[in-house]
């Protein structure tokens, strides 16, 4: 099958290597002459673990092509898969310009029957509305008819998710064309569940609110969980091993992050505000959520009254491990509130730090490496549960901090273990170990 992937960011890049893995001959179409010019070579763009092999392999074996000539990308495929962005409008409703964009250009260049799947996330009817966008601008003559498909992939296993995938959604109002986007994706040997189009549009916002919700619902337990004693990490492995509730996306910590949760989350409340329907309960979750972000903040404010010129370090940038993206991450929150009351802040990730630098310019120190991070510091903030800092040893923090007080918001250590160290620890959910020597201070 000849297939056009329009956007190569995290979505369009991953679906266009492994649509040409299972055999098709794939042209990834960008509007970013740069991003182009890199794949072309074979560089990845985005931090992606095994995409690069897969993109350098497909390239080699000539399934793989990227351009930013739409005519090129569009005028003889059969199948055209849009992957743009659809970010957040300022009153949290998603912003169609991209997709729309897309959608006109195809119109503009096909030239024979097509089908065009739309993978980006859309609120609920935006299928239809493309479809009648496309209707009213294409050639008279020829038939374009658009599928939803919406994406589960997660950022840090997008590869391993497109080929290990729980289901595989295609919503359509035209059995022809779900059944030819239904035979491009058997070679993944995922589930496939077919839907309406609009059922389709809302399975994908139905799955980011309930995942998010989950992830606020554990993170009030634990808030509770402090103030009586309880242990979250416990309690959440008590309650996940009940099959009906399931032991996936129970982690306490600071908040979810990243370019969908947040953003989706508050589409779903404009597509039901939109038909006058108040979703209490998203409602909560996103506020939940906010004050999650904020928690180490509200935690270190506890302790010290004032952070005005404190060294502190603050350990994960990226909005979860294994991914450079910072977008909506709880390290932007939190680093904010600390140049606001005049700390002195070093950071590090280990592949977030280009990203970083791009919205934290010269306002923070970047250190080389976690451990560099440390040295002298007499606060750390662990934001990102990247293995290199999950694995830094209890003893480095004693050796480069001398009194170190950490604020854990992923639950890293062990609380018996970091209680065999003059270390301060506070973390999520459980008991605060506060040392001697800080007690002695306050
Ligand atoms: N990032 C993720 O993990 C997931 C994202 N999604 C959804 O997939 C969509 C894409 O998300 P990301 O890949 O994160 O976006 P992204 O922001 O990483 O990439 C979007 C790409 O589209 C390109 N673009 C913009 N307008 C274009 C046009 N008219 N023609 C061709 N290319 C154009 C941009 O230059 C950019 O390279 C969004 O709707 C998102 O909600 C869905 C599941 C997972
Ligand atoms: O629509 C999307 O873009 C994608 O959004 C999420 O994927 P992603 O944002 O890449 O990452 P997740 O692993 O879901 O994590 C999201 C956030 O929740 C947080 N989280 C996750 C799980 C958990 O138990 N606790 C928790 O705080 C993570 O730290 C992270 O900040 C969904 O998991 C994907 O299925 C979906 O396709």
């Amino acid at each position: 099958m000849k297939i056009t992937v329009a956007g190569t960011g995290y979505v369009g890049l991953v679906t266009g290597v492994c649509l040409a893995e299972i055999g098709n001959k794939v042209t990834c179409y960008d509007i970013d002459e740069q991003k182009v010019q890199k794949m072309r070579q074979g560089i990845v763009p985005i931090y992606e673990p095994g995409l690069e092999e897969l993109m350098k392999k497909n390239i080699a074996e000539e399934r793989l092509f990227f351009t930013t000539d739409a005519k090129t990308a569009y005028e003889s495929a059969d199948v055209i898969y849009i992957a743009v962005g659809t970010p957040e409008n300022e009153d949290g409703s998603a912003n169609l310009t991209y997709v729309e964009e897309a959608a006109l250009a195809i119109s503009h260049y096909v030239k024979k029957d097509t089908i065009v799947v739309i993978k980006s996330t859309v609120p609920v009817g935006t299928n239809d509305r493309i479809q009648a966008l496309i209707n009213e601008h294409k050639l008279p003559g020829i038939e374009i008819t658009v599928v939803s498909n919406p994406e589960f992939l997660r950022e840090g296993s997008a590869v391993y998710d497109m080929f290990h995938g729980d289901r595989i959604v295609i919503g359509a109002n035209d059995e022809r064309a779900a059944s030819i986007i239904a035979e491009i994706n058997k070679p993944f040997g995922i589930p496939i569940i077919q839907t309406d189009i609009r059922s389709a549009e809302m399975i994908k916002y139905a799955a980011n609110a309930f995942l998010a919700t989950k992830i606020s619902f554990i993170n009030e337990i634990a808030n509770i969980c402090e103030k009586v004693g309880a242990n979250i990490d416990d309690v959440a492995y008590g309650i996940g091993q009940d099959k009906r509730i399931g032991p996936h996306f129970l982690k306490a910590g600071i908040g979810y992050g990243g370019s969908c949760f947040p953003k989706d989350t508050k589409a779903l409340m404009q597509i039901a505000g939109n038909v006058h329907y108040q979703f209490d309960l998203l409602e909560s979750v996103i506020k939940v959520n906010n004050k999650q972000q904020l928690l180490l903040y509200t935690k270190a404010k506890e302790i010290f009254s004032s952070l005005r010129g404190k060294r502190v370090a603050v350990l994960g940038l990226a909005f979860k491990p294994n991914t450079d993206d910072i977008r909506e991450a709880a390290s932007l929150v939190l680093i904010q509130k600390l140049l606001n009351e005049q700390a002195e802040v070093t950071v590090y990730d280990p592949v977030a730090m280009e990203n970083a630098k791009s919205v934290l310019g010269d306002s923070v120190r970047y250190a080389r490496s976690a451990i560099s991070a440390l040295a002298g510091q007499e606060v750390v903030f662990i934001v990102t549960e990247w293995d290199e800092i999950k694995d830094i040893p209890l003893s480095t923090y004693v050796d480069e901090m001398k009194e170190p007080i950490i604020f854990d918001g992923r639950n890293c250590y062990d609380l018996k273990e970091v209680e065999k160290y003059p270390i301060t620890y506070i973390s999520v959910g459980r008991r605060n170990i506060i040392h001697a020597s800080l007690v002695e201070k306050r």
